[in-house]
């Protein structure tokens, strides 16, 4: 078998989940100190293990709540497993809540360097494709206007614009093909599909199955947080139709 260039080993995630309404942070300050703070501990995955080889397209299944964006998280490294181990080789590009990562106060031009920052760019790299960020967000004057003014679709399509300025080695996709109106979203399918055309690594989630059906060759099945089922998408992709009947 080729090298794993992604490896999920053994992925557990559990969340502390306060079992009380608490109104105000006053209340809960009180709560806390008389300890009346009582959680309730929620296993979002459990145990999950899976490899891909570079070029493999995963579509992610399940149902609402199932795991699958915990799962994407804790691969890209934005959240940190409460047990076990994922290692990737290469570059990711994470697009997952895109722009959510934005200091709004600041404007456009300001986010670039911000968040290209926080993505892991050099200031020399982000200089250098500043004007190709700005040209393929379409924001205009716009970038020079404090990120809180912005609407949810500007905002993604600045998002989508920095993470997408380099060459990602696996790519991580979390509904974001909905991004802004119908002539954006079809320019940023097509940036994919052309990295897609490269070879990369794609992990996918979507709710459209015929869309992961397009994009993916392999499917994993989450229910509950457990991996159920894993194989070639259509196979994966029948067993989830069946569950959902
Ligand atoms: N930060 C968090 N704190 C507490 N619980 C969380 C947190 N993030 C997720 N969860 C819980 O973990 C479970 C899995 O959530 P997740 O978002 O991964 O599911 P999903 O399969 O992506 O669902 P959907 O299809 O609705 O997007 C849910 O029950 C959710 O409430």
């Amino acid at each position: 078998m080729a090298k794993a260039v992604v490896d999920v080993k053994d992925v557990t995630m559990r969340y502390n989940i306060s079992s009380q309404k608490v109104d105000n942070l006053k209340e809960y300050f009180i709560k806390f100190v008389k300890k009346e703070i009582m959680y309730n501990e929620y296993t979002a995955l459990d145990h999950v293990s899976f490899q891909l080889e570079k070029g493999d397209r995963l579509g992610i299944l399940g149902l609402n709540g199932a795991g699958k964006s915990t799962l994407l998280k804790v691969i890209a490294g934005v959240q940190k497993p409460t047990e076990g181990s994922v290692s990737v080789a290469g570059r990711i590009v994470p697009l997952l809540e895109l722009g959510a990562g934005f200091e709004k106060q600041y404007t456009g031009a300001e986010n670039i360097y911000l968040y290209g920052t926080v993505l892991g760019y050099s200031r020399e790299f982000i200089k250098e494709k500043y004007e190709e960020i700005i040209e393929f967000s379409e924001l205009g004057d716009f970038i020079n206007v404090p990120v809180k003014n912005y609407s949810s679709g500007m905002k993604s399509r600045l998002g989508f614009a920095i993470a997408t300025v380099v060459e990602p080695d696996i790519l991580i996709l979390d509904e974001v093909l909905a991004v802004g109106d119908a002539k954006f979203k079809k320019k940023c399918e097509a940036k994919i599909q052309g990295m897609f055309d490269r070879g990369i690594t794609v992990l996918f989630v979507s709710h459209s199955l015929q869309q992961v059906q397009r994009i993916c060759n392999k499917g994993i099945l989450l229910e509950k947080g457990r991996l159920i089922a894993s194989g070639m998408i259509d196979e994966v992709a029948a067993l989830y139709e069946e569950k959902t009947k």
